[in-house]
């Protein structure tokens, strides 16, 4: 048996998949990435007329996949303390890595509680995103 967790607080999945699954008392989630909730805007990409991507702020991309996790969540029942393990991907791992751990540091401060972390550098993500987190929370 499993729950499945859909929430309008956190962007729309871009294919057939939920948010989250239950299973027991751990909570899996689906990979997020920063797009903005009730709309496709992603924080800090500029497009120019023709929609091509000409620049982008990794720091606001991760406060915002930041804030998508939290909303599944908190729509699962969870809180941000119950993350056990999170997969990190970045798109350009030379140019983000520096920002994105020091946001990291600012979310987790505690390296004794925060989850376990693995960041992967990847080619390409299947939205215009530079960074994705894929969770799994503990339930207590
Ligand atoms: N999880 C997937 C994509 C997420 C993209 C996003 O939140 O921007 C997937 O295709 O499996």
């Amino acid at each position: 048996m499993s729950d499945i967790i859909h929430t309008d607080k956190a962007p729309s999945p871009v294919g057939a998949y939920p948010h989250a699954r239950r299973v027991g008392n751990l909570l899996f989630l689906s990979g997020i990435g920063p797009r903005t909730p009730g709309s496709d805007a992603i924080p800090g990409n500029e497009y120019d007329t023709d929609g091509r991507l000409v620049g982008y702020d990794i720091a606001a991309q991760t406060r915002s996949v930041f804030a998508n996790v939290r909303a599944v969540l908190e729509a699962s029942g969870a809180r941000w303390e119950d993350l056990v393990d999170v997969t990190v991907y970045l798109t350009d791992m030379a140019r983000d890595f520096k920002t994105y751990n020091a946001l990291w540091a600012e979310h987790f401060p505690d390296p004794a509680t925060a989850p376990c972390r693995t960041t992967l550098g990847i080619d390409a993500l299947p939205t215009p995103i530079a960074i994705e987190l894929k969770c799994i929370a503990h339930l207590p």
